[in-house]
């Protein structure tokens, strides 16, 4: 039964080899002159020779996102841009940079300019993340939405193996739980399904040859359509859980969505069989039960970690992460309970193989 609503919601994007060249045109375009040039520290020769190179369209460079937005280096980039008179910023680099532009655009309204270097997808999501006296609050606000969003996929050319796998599978988990979301409609299932397919095939030629153009043009692809769906519909437990491990425990982001993914849709898919032959057909597997397996080999094969004791989780905390998992309440395919939630995660921290969905 057909029943949806639709509203299209996305910044321009322009996508190619090379696309980095058109800079300077989509800064003109937006009616900005002085864009404020946003990096991690150790990217910060590349956002000054950035900077160096739009010339007298570069109002300054500040070089200190960190991971999960932590509130002061917000302020601290508020400050810079109000003192530069910066009229728009350019967020280079993966979620952690494009998340302190977001911090930027949501109290100045500053059009925010994206070029992503990973495949996170926060550049497609008005989702904005701020830390807090160690607490990770996030929100959806359209004015952090990025105006723009340039994706030159040779810039993702050097973003290590290990690290292109994870953050392709952090994709991949964006489109998982928008297949079998509440709120979701027939546009966003084709970008998630295209989304699926486009990076299963793309990360194995990377894990062999990670300067493959064309695997990086897919990948990036991928993770556009990934991510737009993210943006645009609400995510379920999955999400739930790698927020609480990252906020709460420090986890790496794109390390704890692949280990947490194959059995968060272990737990869910057999709930969402729609979902499930979607997802079994992006992977090009026979049936939608294997799915949970079949991701969870393609991480090990692929080198990912499969367990959250090698990323750091204690065992003691499983029981911490799981009663933090379900102090709220959100939209779910499968119903909740906090001992299901607790066995989810204690077969993800030992690394146990999922069962079929
Ligand atoms: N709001 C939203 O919609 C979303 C938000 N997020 C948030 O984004 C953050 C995670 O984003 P993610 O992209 O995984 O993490 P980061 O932006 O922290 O990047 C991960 C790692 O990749 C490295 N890296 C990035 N690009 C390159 C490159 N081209 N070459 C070499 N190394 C590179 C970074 O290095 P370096 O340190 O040198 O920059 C860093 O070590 C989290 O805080 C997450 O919550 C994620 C998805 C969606
Ligand atoms: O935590 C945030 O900053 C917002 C959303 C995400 O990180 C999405 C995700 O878990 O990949």
């Amino acid at each position: 039964m057909m029943d949806f609503i639709y509203q299209a919601q996305s910044p321009r994007v322009v996508f190619g080899r090379g696309a980095l060249q058109h800079l300077e045109r989509e800064i003109d375009a937006l009616g900005a002159r002085r864009a404020l040039v946003l990096s991690t520290p150790p990217q910060a020769t590349a956002a000054h020779a950035l900077a160096e190179r739009l010339g007298e369209r570069a109002a300054g460079v500040f070089s200190k996102a960190v991971m999960h937005v932590p509130i002061e280096s917000a302020q601290a980039a508020r400050e810079v841009a109000r003192q530069c008179q910066a009229d728009c910023a350019i967020a280079l680099g993966g979620g952690s940079t494009i998340g302190l532009g977001k911090a930027l655009a949501l109290t100045s309204g500053l059009p925010i300019v994206a070029i992503p270097t990973t495949y996170a997808g926060s550049e497609m999501t008005p989702i904005y993340g701020i830390t807090e006296a160690g607490l990770k609050k996030t929100g959806r606000d359209p004015r952090v939405l990025p105006r723009t969003v340039l994706y030159d996929p040779l810039l993702s050319s050097t973003l290590p193996v290990g690290l292109s796998v994870c953050s392709g599978l952090n994709a991949i988990a964006h489109a998982a739980e928008g297949l079998y979301a509440s709120d979701s409609n027939p546009i966003l299932d084709l970008m998630a399904e295209d989304g699926v397919r486009a990076l299963v095939q793309a990360l194995p030629v990377l894990h062999q040859q990670p300067q493959q153009a064309e695997a990086r043009a897919q990948a990036l692809y991928g993770a556009w359509l990934c991510g737009s769906v993210l943006g645009q519909v609400s995510m379920a437990l999955h999400h739930k859980l790698c927020h609480t491990l990252g906020g709460s425990f420090n986890l790496p982001h794109a390390e704890t969505h692949s280990v947490v993914l194959p059995h968060a849709l272990a737990f869910n898919l057999g709930h969402a069989p729609v979902a499930a032959q979607r997802l079994a057909r992006a992977m090009g597997i026979g049936s939608p039960a294997n799915v949970p397996g079949a991701l969870w080999d393609l991480a090990r094969d692929l080198g990912a970690p499969t367990s959250l004791r090698e990323l750091g989780l204690s065992a003691e905390d499983v029981d911490t992460a799981s009663a933090l998992a379900m102090t709220q309440q959100y939209p779910n395919p499968r119903p909740l309970t906090h001992r299901a939630v607790r066995h989810l995660l204690q077969q993800a921290h030992e690394g146990i193989r999922p069962s079929a969905a």
